[in-house]
């Protein structure tokens, strides 16, 4: 191995053209909740846990967690509301001495452990309460910031612990937004094929089967997709795992994140909480899919077998902000050249978004 190779390993900067990072134990199913301790102790990295979670999860599955881990490890638990450098320099504070974090709760939970632990150099274990984004695997994190860039590298968990109990538990809407997020799966791939072809942007067609087949099978077994249901909590958490690996294949999100997560991304920004991020990206992804020539008649159909929205008024955003956020799009993480990209005015945003979203 070339020396090049040790300088990487020893200053933990990962070349993601060579270093492809995977979650070690993946449980998904009927009480796996309980394999937690188990899970802690094969994975031996030490008895200083911080237990992570937000506002609501916390409550509801992060006192069980505790229950389940407390005695064995030495805990200490926060809960944390946003995803902002400040909430995650105080997880860092906090997470000083810790040899291990458990995010427990939805994507920004899992998220700010993922760049915590990344910067404390320790190891962390996503516990989704929710199968509502495909980051539940993923070595990326999401971090909203004013210059627009919201990808970070980061690393993956080292392990997965999924309970379709709670998952089937969780609000329907919450299922249909990771649905979404994997639907649009579609139109990433397209945008960073469209990318290779006129920019010479470098592909992985590793990547790119992995994330098209995770979200064919989703749409094949769309029928499947039911509230309330263990069954369909598991067919999704696993295809959120799947796409989250695509992104660990490919060093970064672009076989899950084109233009439509662009424009997910401006929503958020102008109206932040307003809408789900895998609802946003769903939608984005049927006039993603439109400018591409591409069925999106299909993808509005499957976004509505799986009860996910496919119009701005469903989710409460006026015509108007959808048309601002189609056209911002493009500014953010403006090296990442999408479909949006191809010279959409103010005039054709306001046409495409009533056209697309009224017939
Ligand atoms: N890193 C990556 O590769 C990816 C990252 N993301 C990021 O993930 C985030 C989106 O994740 P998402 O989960 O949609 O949003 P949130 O983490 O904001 O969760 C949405 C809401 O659902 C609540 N919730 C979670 N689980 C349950 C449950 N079991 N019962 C009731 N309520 C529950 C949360 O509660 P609480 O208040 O407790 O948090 C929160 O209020 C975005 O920041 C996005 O950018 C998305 C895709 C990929
Ligand atoms: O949401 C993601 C994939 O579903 C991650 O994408 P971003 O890199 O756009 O944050
Ligand atoms: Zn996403």
């Amino acid at each position: 191995m070339s020396s090049e190779y040790f300088k990487i390993l020893k200053n933990k900067v990962f070349d993601k053209s060579k270093w492809m990072q995977l979650p070690r134990d993946v449980v998904i199913g009927h009480d796996a909740l309980d394999q937690i301790p188990r899970v802690l102790e094969e994975l031996a990295l030490g008895r200083s846990v911080l237990l992570l979670s937000g506002p609501r999860t916390n409550k509801a599955v992060g006192d069980r967690v505790a229950s389940l881990i407390e005695g064995q490890f030495d805990l200490t638990r926060h809960v944390t509301d946003a995803i902002t450098p400040e909430t995650i320099r105080l997880v860092e504070e906090i997470g000083s001495s810790a040899d291990l974090i458990v995010a427990v709760g939805g994507g920004r939970v899992i998220d700010t452990a993922k760049i915590a632990s990344f910067n404390l150099d320790c190891q962390f274990v996503s516990v989704p309460t929710a199968a509502s984004h495909d980051g539940i695997a993923s070595s990326r994190a999401s971090v909203p910031t004013d210059e627009g860039s919201s990808s970070l590298d980061a690393h993956p968990p080292v392990a997965i612990v999924a309970d379709t109990g709670i998952i089937a538990a969780a609000p329907h809407r919450l299922l249909a937004s990771g649905c979404a997020d994997i639907i649009s799966n579609y139109t990433a791939i397209l945008d960073w094929e469209l990318a290779h072809r006129l920019r010479g942007e470098v592909i992985s067609e590793y990547a790119i089967a992995l994330s098209r087949m995770t979200a064919e099978i989703l749409v094949k077994d769309a029928h499947l997709i039911l509230p309330n249901s263990e069954e369909s909590a598991w067919l999704v958490t696993k295809a959120l795992v799947s796409s989250g690996v695509a992104m660990s294949i490919a060093g970064s999100s672009r076989p899950a994140s084109g233009g439509e997560h662009k424009f997910g991304h401006a929503v958020e920004r102008l109206m932040p909480g307003k809408v789900l991020h895998g609802e946003a990206c769903g939608i984005g992804t049927i006039i993603s899919m439109y400018l591409h020539g591409g069925d999106w008649r299909g993808i509005r159909t499957s976004l509505k077998k799986i009860g996910a929205p496919t119009t701005p008024a469903e989710v409460g955003l006026p015509d108007h902000i959808a048309a601002e956020a189609l056209m911002k799009a493009k500014e953010i993480r403006p090296e990442r050249f999408t479909i949006f990209d191809m010279g959409i005015t103010e005039d054709s945003a306001a046409a495409l978004i009533r056209m697309l979203y009224r017939e």
